[in-house]
Formats: structure tokens, C-alpha cells, sequence
């Protein structure tokens, strides 16, 4: 891995992070666990409840990894010198952000190591849902297929209208990749984009949500999950959009009202939804949206890759170097 930050603290010992544990389904991965040796002094949760009293006033930080370890309350007053939460990932809804600051303790995120990986879901997704791909998948590997039915047909992304709602890092991203393909491109912020970035990607700023719903034959979701964007998408935008559009999802579950989507999608309100992030996840295996043929849904793979996992894990270590060295921090959350 690239250790492009040159920042460990020379002369002194390493600095002791917490993390949840190596390995296993949501643990560090180990072939990064080399690279975070090289600036830190590991300690799992095991370890540290194995032995706190000997560990709680030398831990300095803790790096989050799949909201792994849970930051309570009682975790954070057993540790008097943690100075920075570094989460790997960029939405920290997870973290209790007015808890930890309110304890003196920095918080930042990944912005960009996310955002190319989870772009090419957002394409991914809208392909896949465009050209029906897994039912196609069924088709190819069904024993009675010998030919698709000449009306089985998907529709082209090419010309279509993209609404992207959140043109953060990652919405902007999106925009690019969908320009290569043509798309009339509409976005919705909460500022909007400079000119000569609009103009870059060749997007159109709606300043009302309800216009890009009523004009798009895409819509996806890129926001942060906070209060405001709680349901943003409910049973009345879902009504606003086209019954030939598709919904897209690759920022949180809960930005939709999961139920009015269903319903929608039962009652042919929208046309179809694809969705790599859901609440909760998993869902029940009984769940409806998982027996629709017109719903996709990936199990929340949008940084799933070898380089947004090694990216992250980089970009999280600059960010706590940073805090413990008194530098300016590259990605620091502040509470609104
Ligand atoms: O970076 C994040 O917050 C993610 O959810 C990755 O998909």
C-alpha cells in the first residue's frame, strides 16, 4: 500500500488505535493490517476488554471499519486520551457525532477513496435495471430457455434523463460516467455547483427537487443520511416521477420510505428500483422488495473493491496522523 502520508510520529512510540478486530466478515482486512502497523499500535476490542485497565489511557484513536467498533457512550469516558474517530467510509450516520465532539474527540471520513467504486454502482445499478441484466442472468441458466421472448425487452440509458439527487464527490462522479453515455443529466443540491463544473458534465441544476422527479427517466440517490434527508423519497415524490422511471439507490436505506416504495412499485406508480443499500440490511428474507422482478438489490457493495478498501484504509490513516501531528486534517466532520 501506498504510504503516501509521511506523517508518523518519528521518535516516539506508535500511537495505540482501537479497531474492531482482524479479519472475518467485518473486521480490518488482513492484507491492510501491515500497512496499519506501520503507524499505529493495533489493539482489537477483544484484546482491550481483555485487559482495560492496563490499555484505556493509552489509546489515542479508533479507526472504524463497517461501523465496526459501536462508539457508546461508555466506550467513549473509558478513553481520557482519545483525541480522533477515524472512519473508513463516508457517511457516518452511524456515529453520534454531537456525543463524540461533545468529548473533545475529531471525527473524519474517506470522501474521496469512496468515490469512484461507488459511482461505478450507481452505473452499474442503472444498467443492470435498464437491460433487466439478472433477469437475463435467469434466462441464460433456466433448463426451459431456448430464446428470450422477442417482447422481453429493457430499455436504452443512452439520451434518457438522469436525476441525480446529491452531487457531492460521488454525484459528480456519477455525472461524469453518465455523460460517456450520453444522458441528459439533472441534479439537485443542496448549493449548487460552480458554472464550469456543470458545464464539465454538462449537468442542470434543479433548485426544486419536484422538477428533476417529474423529468427524470432515472433518478438516483447520492445524500448523506441526516435528518433532512430522512424519507426525502416518499409516497408523494415517488408520485411526482414518471411510471416509466427508475429509482436508484447507493447512499443509505433510509433516505426512501421503504414502504411507499413498495407500494409504488406494486402498483406500478414507478416503473423500477435498484438498490445497493436498504433498512435494514439485510433485509428479512421475506421481505417484499426481494420477490419483485422489477427491484435489484445488492447487499451494500458500493465500496466492495481491492482499491476503495486499500484507498480507504489510506485515507483514514492520513486523516488520524493528522489530528495526532496537530496538521491540517484533509477530511474532518463537523457536526451541523
Ligand atoms: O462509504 C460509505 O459510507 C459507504 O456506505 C460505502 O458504500
Amino acid at each position: 500500500m501506498a504510504d503516501s502520508s509521511g506523517l508518523s510520529i518519528m521518535g516516539e512510540e506508535l500511537p495505540s488505535v482501537l479497531i474492531s478486530e482482524i479479519g472475518g466478515t467485518f473486521g480490518i482486512l488482513e492484507s491492510h493490517v501491515e500497512f496499519l502497523k506501520k503507524h499505529f499500535n493495533l489493539i482489537t476490542m477483544k484484546e482491550f476488554h481483555k485487559n482495560k485497565e492496563e490499555l484505556h489511557e493509552r489509546i489515542k484513536s479508533i479507526f472504524v471499519f463497517e461501523r465496526r467498533p459501536v462508539i457508546d457512550p461508555e466506550l467513549l469516558e473509558s478513553l481520557p486520551n482519545l483525541k480522533v474517530i477515524g472512519n473508513s467510509g463516508v457517511g457516518v450516520n452511524h456515529l453520534n457525532l454531537k456525543l463524540i465532539t461533545s468529548f473533545g474527540v475529531k471525527v473524519t471520513n474517506t470522501p474521496h477513496a469512496v468515490s469512484d467504486s461507488t459511482a461505478d454502482i450507481g452505473m452499474a445499478l442503472m444498467l443492470a435495471s435498464a437491460r433487466r441484466l439478472v433477469e437475463g442472468c435467469c434466462l441464460a441458466t433456466s433448463p426451459d430457455t431456448t430464446h428470450f421472448a422477442v417482447n422481453w425487452l429493457g430499455v436504452e440509458v443512452s439520451r434518457a434523463t438522469l436525476g441525480i439527487i446529491g452531487m457531492g464527490s460521488i454525484g459528480y462522479k456519477v455525472a461524469k460516467r453518465a455523460k460517456a453515455f450520453d444522458m441528459k443529466i439533472l441534479y439537485h443540491n443542496r448549493n449548487r455547483r460552480k458554472e464550469e463544473e456543470e458545464q464539465e458534465v454538462g449537468a442542470t441544476y434543479c433548485k426544486n427537487i419536484d422538477d428533476l422527479l417529474q423529468q427524470s427517466d432515472f433518478v438516483m440517490l447520492v445524500v448523506s443520511l441526516t435528518p433532512e434527508t430522512h424519507n426525502l423519497i416518499g409516497k408523494r415524490e415517488l408520485e411526482l416521477m414518471k411510471p416509466t422511471a427508475t429509482l436508484i439507490n447507493i447512499c443509505r436505506g433510509a433516505v426512501v420510505d421503504q414502504d411507499a416504495l413498495v407500494e409504488a412499485l406494486q402498483n406500478g406508480v414507478i416503473k423500477a428500483a435498484a438498490l445497493d443499500v436498504t433498512y435494514p440490511e439485510p433485509l428479512p428474507r421475506n421481505h417484499l422488495l426481494l420477490q419483485m422482478k422489477n427491484v435489484i438489490i445488492t447487499p451494500h457493495i458500493g465500496t466492495a473493491t481491492v482499491q476503495a478498501l486499500r484507498m480507504m484504509t489510506e485515507e483514514a490513516v492520513e486523516n488520524i496522523l493528522a489530528v495526532l501531528n496537530d496538521l491540517p486534517i484533509p477530511s474532518e466532520v463537523i457536526p451541523k
